[in-house]
């Protein structure tokens, strides 16, 4: 339902004197400032409950140490052979004993650490450089790609890994570079798995909209913002990696297929000792208890950092089931597609004549879901709305009544699996609905810019504001690294956030609420855009930050002239702020009007009962009047007026045809009804 008078912005902005505004410099704000460990920190102290991981990372630290440390530590050369001393049990010179060539046990197993460490880094290395790409661009791409891509990995991950390592070991011949690209090849398509998953959630978190609305490349989206959102998933695989890789080189070495028998490797050794463990028992314990006690660690250690990261990442299973589903949607909305396809080839971008002062004009758009089974759930539908220049429009509508569908369908950022099915929206006399993603890289930034509700996730947690800031500055404007900083520190001064060139080196998680959505502006603002949609942008905020930011949001506007949307569901954020304001309701525009008109004079009894549900201070009023029953639910609207079974006036007229939207509202007894308004 609509908010209660608590959320309304405007009597704390009177109440508090001046607030915020860019034009008159920066000033400090009351908000207090989290004080929280970086990630990197918050993992390590996680990490000190996992007593086993802890262990375990001290043991793989001996071994970094030790086989760096091998020609010092080694007693002997670890190829020196003595026969006279084959097969020696542990002594006083050779600790470990020796082997069949008497070569000293432990000299070989101190070098073996090298080779270990070697191979499992290197064909990690190895899998990772082919699975991430192949992940990021299965997982980024969706659609067919994945769609193909996925049974290619299905396919290859069928193949049995030891058989893969056979085959490449006998086309490339053995050595340590060819073990370390069979082993990458057994493993690569794990890491391509993981981060295709872990891409499929990512790119729907508002970090990447944002992204994406400042006019980033998807090469640059995909690269630098969502590739460093699975650096901590990657290191966890890489690390239970490294250790399988040391057991599937120690079985390779055991079948004859790893390196040289000269070479000190602790397969080689267990190999060997397999052997001659008959004559001496104890020659395969030093390889086997090595091998076996690193890949446990390694094993420990990914367990532990898992653990440790999983409150970092927001791999919630709904989501991903939401995209699983929405996949599966996609194909059923081929059709639509299709038919927009058809649209587009016949639009093509072309110039659209529209009122010179018109920004933006929404034209007949209507947006769906498609479901698995073929059919399309409408969640707008036919919406015409236009958004002057230099206006504020404020979007009103409760919760589902499709305001973000649509303003999303504007900013061509639709979730997967839903699509505009109709319409254009033409923005500066050019239709953008059908455009490419590369034509809306030039249109977003300059002439599109957004802000969303959640400003913490609107920023990519892994990276400085100031990175954030520069991206699209470099990526559009071409400035240098230093001019990029020098605006950016500009940009943070003008939405009003202090110590602007700290800031910058600063992660968004040392920023408040309402700080984070200044930087959410001043992303936006980077580019200088027309217009600015602001969805939800102060409704996660507190009260008095609230108004401090929709200040802030008035004064951009007076001091830029660009234009913008206020999506919201609050009549209060409407009366302060917006020129005009169109109220949704079940996937509708049902009225359309200047704010003063609406207040004084609504035409649509859904406005006239929102506005009677609204508190508005009168201390006479004892309960406020409610609209009774429910919104419908998108896919089962009736034929004809969606607010038809709450209202009052509704006849038999009402319910049977759909209700065009004439005179700025979409109710067909406007003209007889005299509505109640409110004070604004
Ligand atoms: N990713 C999605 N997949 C499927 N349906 C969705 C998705 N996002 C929104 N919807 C549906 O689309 C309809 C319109 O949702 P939308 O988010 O546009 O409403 P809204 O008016 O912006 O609501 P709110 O103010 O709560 O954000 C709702 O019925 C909603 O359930």
């Amino acid at each position: 339902m609509i908010e209660t008078p608590s959320t309304r912005p405007s009597a704390p902005v009177a109440a508090q004197g001046p607030t915020t505004s860019p034009l008159v410099g920066a000033s400090s704000s009351p908000e207090p400032e989290p004080r929280q460990a970086s990630g990197t920190m918050q993992v390590l102290r996680r990490l000190r409950h996992h007593p086993g991981a802890l262990i375990a990372l001290g043991l793989l630290a001996l071994v970094v140490v030790v086989a760096l440390l091998a020609p010092w530590l080694a007693p002997y050369d670890p190829a020196e052979k003595d026969f006279a001393a084959a097969l020696q049990g542990p002594t006083a010179e050779h600790w470990l004993g020796t082997d069949a060539y008497g070569r000293d046990v432990l000299s070989r197993l101190i070098y073996g650490a090298r080779i270990a460490l070697v191979i499992a880094l290197g064909s990690v290395v190895v899998a990772m450089a082919i699975g991430v790409p192949i992940g990021l661009l299965l997982g980024f791409r969706g659609g067919w790609w994945d769609r193909i891509g996925s049974r290619g990995m299905d396919v290859a991950q069928a193949l049995p890994g030891m058989l893969v390592g056979f085959a490449v070991i006998a086309i490339l011949g053995r050595g340590l570079t060819n073990l370390m690209i069979a082993i990458g090849l057994i493993f690569c398509m794990n890491f391509a798995r993981m981060t295709r998953a872990v891409t499929l959630v990512e790119r729907e978190k508002l970090y990447v909209d944002a992204a994406r609305v400042s006019g980033l490349r998807s090469s640059d989206i995909v690269f630098r913002q969502v590739l460093p959102n699975l650096a901590g998933p990657l290191v966890v695989q890489a690390a239970v990696f490294m250790g399988a890789a040391i057991m599937v080189e120690s079985a390779l070495s055991f079948l004859g297929l790893g390196l040289e028998s000269d070479v000190a490797t602790w397969g080689a050794m267990l190999s060997d000792a397999a052997q001659d463990q008959g004559v001496q028992p104890f020659v395969p314990f030093p390889p086997g208890i090595a091998i076996v006690l690193t890949v446990l660690a390694f094993n420990l250690v990914g367990d532990g950092l898992n653990d440790a990261l999983a409150g970092e990442r927001a791999t919630s299973p709904s989501r991903r089931e939401r995209a699983r589903a929405a996949r599966a949607a996609a194909a059923a909305i081929a059709a639509a597609d299709a038919e927009a396809a058809a649209r587009a080839a016949k639009a093509g971008g072309a110039p659209v004549v529209t009122d010179p002062d018109t920004l933006l004009d929404v034209r007949q758009v209507s947006v769906g879901l498609g479901r698995p089974n073929g059919t399309v759930v409408p969640l707008v539908r036919d919406v015409d709305l236009t958004v002057r220049k230099g206006e504020i429009l404020g979007l009103l509508g409760e919760s589902g009544s499709g305001k973000s569908m649509l303003a999303r369908s504007v900013l061509g950022l639709l979730p997967p699996g839903i699509r505009l099915t109709q319409g254009q929206v033409v923005l500066e006399g050019r239709d953008i609905a059908h455009s490419t993603e590369r034509e809306l890289r030039d249109v977003r930034g300059p002439q599109l810019g957004a802000v969303f509700q959640n400003p913490g996730a609107a920023l990519s947690p892994v990276h400085t504001i100031g990175r954030q800031l520069a991206e699209p500055l470099r990526a559009h404007q071409r400035m240098s690294r230093k001019q990029a900083r020098a605006r950016s520190a500009e940009l943070l001064e003008r939405v009003g956030v202090d110590e602007p060139h700290r800031r910058l080196d600063q992660y968004p998680h040392e920023f408040s609420g309402g700080m984070a959505q200044r930087v959410a502006i001043a992303m936006a603002l980077a580019s200088e855009p027309e217009l600015l949609i602001a969805d939800e942008a102060t409704s996660a905020l507190d009260v008095t930050t609230q108004a401090q930011v929709l200040d802030l949001l008035l004064d951009l506007r007076e001091e830029t002239g660009m234009a913008i949307v206020m999506i919201t569901h609050d009549l209060g954020v409407v009366a302060e702020s917006c020129d005009r304001v169109a109220v949704m309701y079940a996937g509708e525009i049902v009225e359309v009007a200047e704010v003063g008109e609406l207040f004084a004079r609504p035409k649509h009894p859904y406005t006239a009962a929102l506005l009677a549900s609204n508190p508005s201070g009168d201390a006479d009023v004892e309960r406020l009047p409610t609209i009774p029953g429910t919104v419908p639910m998108a896919g089962s609207w009736p034929a004809g007026c969606h607010f038809a079974s709450r209202c009052a006036f509704a006849t038999e007229k009402c319910t049977d045809r759909p209700i065009p939207f004439v005179d700025g509202a979409r109710c067909i007894r406007t003209d007889e009804l005299t509505l109640t308004g409110a004070p604004r």
